[in-house]
């Protein structure tokens, strides 16, 4: 799309802006505006003081048609060297606002103590204290914890001990004794998380013009409580209980209650086949799944029970999509969710529960990786996890009571849980759409719910700018956005962020195993489209060589990433794999420390951002030079216009032979799969040669 841009800003003329579709008239008052700003910011290399300039003049407007923000903002970076400067940048922190951020705040208080004079200020000593948390991470945690609603029933021992020399990843919280859920559910030492502050908001598809619907936190934990009771009439406590269907409102009650009262919430994903699900309940050995009679995406009406029930025998408990009944037949064992709840009805006080108190390192939740890289990954969180869901929210969104905070996504995925926390945790409002995020009644819905936060996942981010969905819906109570999963496009963030004047994309990358993720943008530092602007807050990692030797920090290069193993939240076990087998072995030392295996080829640009160069995995090996799948992807993309979407699978000495494919094979969380078009190709290959 830079195909738009002009070789400077001073080249763009009034004609450029009415094609690019402004009317005459406001093209006029535009250009003018555009020059005189050009005209304060001349010298060399002051592209980015020119960009700041305008967007904190609201010059460019989310009505604006995305051709002129494309224009400009081209146009003013069209000279950029990025092998000179790195990525450039199209947000930055105020040195003023950045104090009164939760983690600046938190900065102020202990940066002096804990950095004596190299301290100055949020912005300037943001890196140095990000060291700091991963050379001390226990300081680190005994500040975070304070500032997120944790009740704990017995308070830990200390923050980390690494006595245990087989366990790598240290044993956290040693002694705690907690009901995570609880946490969710109660203000805590949060002073704006009130029992009547709004925990969820949402809406059903097809309602678009009925006002959202509210829960606040009281209503949420009466519910929740009620779930649990009825959960103790049909289960044995430390069951497994799955989870398979939208994450609607009463699917977050289900998830809490399931926690609440001491069992596990196995959560698989609404998207999965029949065999899929089956799979997931057999590795888990779940007694019953929630799950729904129908699923209404889109406008379409698709079977989820029977689906469910498939390939599974355990007593399924069945919501109705829509109204109070069920709309199939169910098997003699199941139970309808009235039957169920009803239950409860002969207790004195259905809407109370006693929370079960466990150990900090008690298994909560079972999730499922991707299976990008192979078969997916049965991965326990314990009630650590959650809480380093929440810190992250905390410090690299600015999460906080008041927010309203939004992801499309399931609880099968790790976003799914992982917004859940950071909502409740921080006191802020959960907003679900219980229908598909495609269309334009979901930004309505953003719009309608007041969202602050929204995440997003990169193909849905391209389907709203493509399909121009959200045209005329007001986003401008979005503080910022999220996006993870998959390498986000750089014009399609510019699009994003313009939607509400340039609030940042935070991009995010790590691994349901780590609960968390290792990459991140952050509000302290500028922030570049496309990239990460820091390791996460108390995630160290090296990236190595190819004999496995680590750059030096500070270093551009490429290499796989190797984890520093003392991450809080991340897993110690697989229900399903040797955990030891798949993160620890064959992996170097490093000042001491066992590296934890991720399987991702980071970039460490010039000016210190990071880029995802996609898995170790893909790597190919190109006349002797290692090349990365997303290096090769974007060259291929450019050569033919028709080319809808590039995959680089497979690296051939020359390029003879051409498959039209409609469409790529990608994980149910829509990754693509370079692993399945490899073994495609390589089976293709085989039968040809056989004739
Ligand atoms: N913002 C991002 N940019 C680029 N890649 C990302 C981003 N976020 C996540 N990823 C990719 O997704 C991975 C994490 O995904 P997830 O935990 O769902 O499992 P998976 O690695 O896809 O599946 P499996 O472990 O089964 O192969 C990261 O390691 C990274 O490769």
């Amino acid at each position: 799309m830079a195909a738009a841009a002009k070789s400077s800003i001073w080249e763009i003329t009034a004609e450029d802006i009415t094609a690019a579709g402004l009317s005459s008239a406001d093209a006029a008052g535009f250009y003018k505006e555009l020059r005189r700003v050009a005209e304060a910011h001349m010298g060399e290399g002051s592209e980015a003081e020119l960009w700041r300039d305008l967007v904190e003049r609201r010059l460019l407007k989310p009505s604006h048609p995305h051709e002129l923000h494309q224009l400009v903002y081209y146009s003013v970076y069209a000279e950029w060297d990025v092998s000179v400067r790195g990525p450039p940048p199209y947000w930055f922190p105020s040195k003023i606002h950045s104090k009164d951020t939760k983690l600046g705040r938190v900065m102020e208080i202990h940066g002096p103590k804990l950095l004596g004079s190299l301290y100055h200020d949020p912005v300037t000593s943001f890196s140095l204290f990000q060291k700091l948390t991963i050379e001390h991470p226990e300081v680190y945690w005994s500040i975070v914890i304070k500032e997120l609603s944790l009740i704990f029933h017995e308070p830990p021992k200390t923050i980390l001990d690494t006595s245990d020399k087989s366990n790598n990843g240290g044993t956290w919280f040693p002694g705690a004794i907690m009901n995570i859920a609880e946490c969710c559910l109660l203000p805590g030492n949060l002073p704006n998380k009130t029992d009547d502050s709004m925990a969820i908001i949402w809406r059903n598809e097809g309602f678009d013009d009925d006002p959202v619907n509210y829960l606040t936190y009281r209503e949420l934990r009466d519910q929740v409580m009620l779930v649990a009771n009825a959960l103790d009439m049909t289960f044995t406590k430390g069951d497994m209980i799955a989870i398979d269907m939208p994450m609607t409102s009463t699917a977050v009650i289900i998830y809490l209650a399931i926690i609440l009262a001491g069992y596990v919430a196995v959560t698989i994903a609404d998207s999965f086949a029949a065999n899929e699900i089956a799979t997931r309940m057999r590795i888990t050995k779940s007694k019953g799944i929630f799950t729904q009679d129908f699923i209404i995406r889109g406008g379409k009406k698709f079977p989820l029970y029977s689906r469910v029930v498939e390939g599974c025998q355990s007593k399924a408990i069945v919501v109705p999509v829509r109204g109070d009944n069920v709309g199939v037949s169910l098997r003699s064992h199941d139970l309808s969710w009235n039957d169920f709840i009803s239950s409860t009805a002969a207790l004195p006080n259905p809407v109370n529960y006693p929370p079960v108190y466990q150990p900090m390192e008690a298994m909560t939740n079972i999730l499922f990786s991707s299976g990008t890289t192979g078969d997916p990954k049965a991965i326990p969180w314990t009630q650590l996890s959650p809480i380093r869901n929440a810190s992250e929210a905390w410090a690299h969104c600015n999460m906080r009571a008041g927010d309203v905070y939004c992801w499309p996504t399931n609880l099968g995925w790790v976003m799914g849980p992982s917004t859940l926390y950071s909502s409740f945790l921080n006191g802020a409002a959960l907003a679900l759409y219980h229908g598909s995020p495609l269309g334009r009644s979901f930004g309505k819905f953003v719009q309608d719910a007041s969202v602050t936060v929204l995440g997003t996942v990169p193909s849905i981010v391209k389907t709203w700018k493509s399909s121009k969905c959200m045209e005329g819906l007001d986003w401008t109570k979005i503080r910022g956005f999220g996006t993870t999963g998959e390498n986000s496009d750089i014009d399609d963030d510019l699009w994003l962020s313009s939607r509400a004047y340039y609030q940042p994309v935070i991009e995010l990358c790590g691994g349901t195993e780590l609960a968390s993720s290792y990459l991140a943008g952050s509000l302290l530092q500028p922030q570049a489209f496309g990239a990460f602007s820091t390791p996460s807050m108390s995630a160290g990692f090296a990236i190595l060589d190819d004999q496995g030797i680590p750059y030096p920090d500070d270093q551009p290069c490429v290499g796989e990433v190797g984890l520093f193993p003392l991450h809080m939240g991340a897993s110690q076990k697989l229900l399903n794999a040797d955990h030891n087998k798949v993160y620890f072995d064959g992996m170097p030392v490093y000042r001491g420390m066992k590296l934890r295996r991720h399987g991702d080829i980071v970039q460490r640009t010039v000016g210190g951002y990071y880029i995802i160069q996609g898995r170790a995995d893909d790597t190919m090996n190109l006349g002797g030079i290692k090349t990365s799948s997303v290096e090769i992807e974007p060259l291929w993309h450019r050569a033919d216009e028709r080319v809808l979407e590039t995959a680089a699978a497979y690296a051939f000495v020359q390029v003879s032979h051409v498959k039209v494919v409609p469409e790529f094979p990608r994980t149910a969380s829509n990754k693509l799969l370079r692993r399945v078009l490899r073994d495609r190709v390589k089976q293709e290959f085989s039968s040809r040669s056989k004739l």
